[in-house]
């Protein structure tokens, strides 16, 4: 069954500023839903309210029916929501399978220590988040790049260390801060075919993103922000059509 999201009047205030303003969504039908606006539209601080990092100022958030407002970011993590940054948050010296590791094995105290002790159950544990992260690596094309610093490897390659960190917590909600950015043309390619294969997996996929070309490829639902209101919600099509989106976003005259 598909993630269920149900976002009610969201509001998030710094100041005087709205930065995101009563925004509403329902989603339930699964897929890869892109978010874009223009800079300053409200995309990030949406993301991070959505992910506990930032609390919203009223309105709720519920995924599959367990209301995740002012959850933080640990237990929203927990509860299957989990994200990607815009500016990479992977451990440069530690290697790739650690890297995707670590939301899995710094869960729990036990087997962190356990494994430190030495104590066999949790050296079989151990082994077995090592196997689970060995596959994910693979299902992100990482496999070969396992045992290697995530440092040491070109950039594209980094963001897809992010990616599969953010799948080890097993999300039904993923969120992905703009995982095109600074990507070669056949790199992105390359990551939206990705997201297309995490979505039909189960996960809902939101992905907040400046490319709008690469959005448009990807995403079954579009929803585009600005001065933090939902301006527009629809299919790719639907979106690339819409007088008042070109307007307002691609700065066009209607
Ligand atoms: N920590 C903060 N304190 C005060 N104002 C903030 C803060 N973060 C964001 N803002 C303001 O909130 C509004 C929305 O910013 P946000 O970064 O969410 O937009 P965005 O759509 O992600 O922009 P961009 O595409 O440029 O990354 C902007 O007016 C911004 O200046």
């Amino acid at each position: 069954m598909a993630t269920s999201v149900e976002v009610s009047a969201l509001t998030v205030r710094y100041g005087g500023v709205k930065a995101v303003d009563d925004f509403t969504l329902s989603h339930s039908s699964g897929g890869v839903i892109g978010l874009i606006g223009p800079n300053g539209a409200g995309k990030t601080t949406l993301l991070n309210a959505l992910s506990g990092v930032t609390p919203p100022t009223s309105g709720t958030i519920r995924v599959n029916g367990r209301d995740l407002t002012g959850a933080g970011p640990v237990r929203t993590a927990r509860l299957r929501v989990t994200r990607t940054f815009q500016n990479l948050q992977i451990f440069g010296s530690l290697t790739v399978l650690q890297n995707v590791m670590l939301p899995r094995t710094a869960r729990s105290v036990h087997l962190s220590l356990g494994h430190v002790l030495g104590l066999a159950g949790s050296r079989k544990r151990v082994e077995a988040e090592r196997r689970t992260a060995g596959e994910l690596l693979d299902r992100v094309g990482l496999g070969p790049y396992a045992h290697l610093p995530a440092e040491s490897l070109a950039y594209g390659l980094q963001r897809r260390v992010e990616i599969a960190r953010a799948l080890a917590g097993d999300p039904a909600l993923l969120l992905l801060d703009e995982p095109l950015a600074g990507l070669a043309r056949a790199e992105s390619a390359g990551l939206t075919a990705l997201f297309t294969d995490i979505a039909a997996e189960g996960v809902t996929v939101l992905m907040v993103e400046h490319d709008v070309a690469g959005v448009f490829a990807v995403s079954d639902r579009v929803l585009v922000l600005d001065h933090g209101r939902l301006l527009a919600d629809g299919t790719s099509e639907q979106i690339a059509a819409d007088p008042v989106v070109r307007a307002a976003y691609l700065g066009e005259e209607t």
